[in-house]
């Protein structure tokens, strides 16, 4: 199996990035922005729907590697508006269970194409 990921069940790169490489037994996952691979557009204009929708992009990238999110050891959520951290946490917490993985939350001051989330992921293969 090539180390390169992709699946159309996740959107495609907008840049010259892979949607995931797989190395040292891990699964590395490009930055995930809240685009639905079947519309190509943005899941909704808030955060917490563009969180849910990053975070169905990267199972679905999991899956396609033979993983899931459950196996995740590293999350990094961007946010353009760190007063969402509250809605954006109880979106992510429907995600994942004990025991959770590491994770940094940074508010950035812009996203590609304007998103308000973009979420990257380490998940153990
Ligand atoms: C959306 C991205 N992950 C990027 O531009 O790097």
């Amino acid at each position: 199996m090539s180390d390169t990921i992709a699946t159309d069940k996740a959107p495609a790169a907008i840049g010259p990035y892979a949607q995931a490489r797989v190395a040292g037994g891990l699964l590395f996952v490009s930055g995930q922005l809240p685009i639905d691979p079947a519309t190509g557009a943005f899941a909704g204009p808030d955060a917490p729907t563009q969180a849910a929708r990053s975070l169905t992009n990267i199972a679905a990238i999991a899956e396609a590697a033979g993983t899931s999110l459950a196996k995740a050891v590293k999350m990094t959520v961007y946010v353009t508006d760190l007063t969402q951290f509250k809605a954006v946490n109880e979106v992510y917490a429907g995600f994942f269970q004990a025991p959770f993985p590491a994770r940094s939350t940074v508010e950035v001051s812009a996203l590609p194409l304007g998103a308000s989330v973009e979420i990257d992921a380490v998940i153990a293969l």
